[in-house]
């Protein structure tokens, strides 16, 4: 069996940090980093840490696409990436205090390069499971995970789904393996206001008599809900200090899909999604497994 991620709308992540910000000013950076980003990439760099092998796929292009695959190759992770023509796009995530995100559209994608990846995804076999995540690139279209869907369940392989609107949508009557809405993502899908955790219970069966096999609910400091037929549980989130909360939630991806993967295990999947999705959130860069071996056993489990 093996795990794939796909990230349709790579990136290489710059990470700016300034004391202050000056709108319409000269401002100094006190520190910056450059690392590979994207969702999926993201989800395959931390089941690496996990000891989780796993192949990384999507779309690369120019001197960033380079940078990625470089990184990637150094941590010893699988790439099987369609080579574009045109530049992956840079994200910048501007601490000043808060965290501001500015993440570009995406490359244009052609129709050669779009059909190189459908045929990558001809060597999936019956019980592998296809990780997708992030956004989709504008020029691929908006139904792009509907056709990568068709033909992942065409070979008998699983997949989850980490998107937002009309493409998660789409997917859940797929019945993806698990799909991980934080609680803003699961309200706006809906189109309601959420306040309460009974609320989210309620919209989280949603998802699941909609045709998800399981959901986690993430609430970034407030830990995750884990809604498995009749019975939901709570994590909590350990206490540290947060340094870098981009990627946070593909690390859960990572711990839960990863354990579940080796253990067959549901709530010790949930335990070590809620343990490196808090790893990367106390990290500058994503998990490591020295922390989130450390965090394991200090996230508390509830059925509520
Ligand atoms: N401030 C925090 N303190 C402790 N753990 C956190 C914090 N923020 C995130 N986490 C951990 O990471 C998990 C996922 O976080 P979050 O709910 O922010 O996901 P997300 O919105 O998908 O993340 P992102 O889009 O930033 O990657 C949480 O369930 C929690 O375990
Ligand atoms: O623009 P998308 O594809 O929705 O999200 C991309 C992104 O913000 O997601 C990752 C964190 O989850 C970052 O590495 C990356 O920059």
């Amino acid at each position: 069996m093996m795990i794939y991620t796909v990230t349709l709308n790579p990136s290489v992540d710059y990470i700016v940090e300034v004391e202050e910000l000056t709108l319409g000013g000269l401002n100094r950076m006190k520190r910056d980093m450059k690392l590979p980003g994207g969702k999926g990439i993201n989800v395959s760099r931390v089941l690496k840490q996990l000891g989780v092998e796993n192949t990384a796929t999507g779309f690369l292009g120019g001197f960033t696409g380079g940078y990625i695959d470089t990184w990637l190759g150094q941590e010893g992770i699988a790439g099987e990436f369609v080579t574009i023509a045109d530049d992956t796009r840079i994200n910048i995530k501007l601490k000043a205090g808060q965290e501001t995100e500015i993440n570009g559209a995406g490359p244009v994608i052609t129709e050669t390069e779009t059909a190189s990846l459908l045929h990558k995804l001809e060597a999936l076999k019956p019980g592998d499971i296809v990780i997708l995540s992030g956004s989709t690139p504008p020029s691929l279209g908006g139904d792009f995970y509907s056709k990568l869907i068709a033909v992942i369940k065409q070979k008998g392989a699983e997949f989850v789904i980490d998107t937002t609107g009309q493409a998660l949508q789409d997917a859940l009557s797929q019945g993806p393996l698990l799909v991980k809405p934080n609680h803003h993502e699961l309200a706006e899908l809906f189109g309601v206001q959420i306040s309460t955790r009974e609320e989210i219970i309620t919209y989280g069966r949603k998802l699941l008599t909609g045709g998800a096999k399981h959901v986690l609910v993430s609430m970034a400091g407030e830990g995750a809900l884990f809604i498995t037929g009749q019975e939901v549980y709570h994590a909590s989130a350990p206490k540290g200090q947060v340094r870098n909360s981009v990627g946070a939630g593909d690390s859960m991806i990572a711990g839960f899909v990863g354990t579940l993967s080796l253990t067959g295990n549901v709530l010790e999947a949930f335990r070590a999604g809620v343990a490196s999705g808090s790893a990367t959130a106390f990290s500058d860069d994503l998990a490591d497994r020295v922390l989130i071996e450390e965090l394991r056993p200090l996230i508390a489990i509830s059925q509520l």
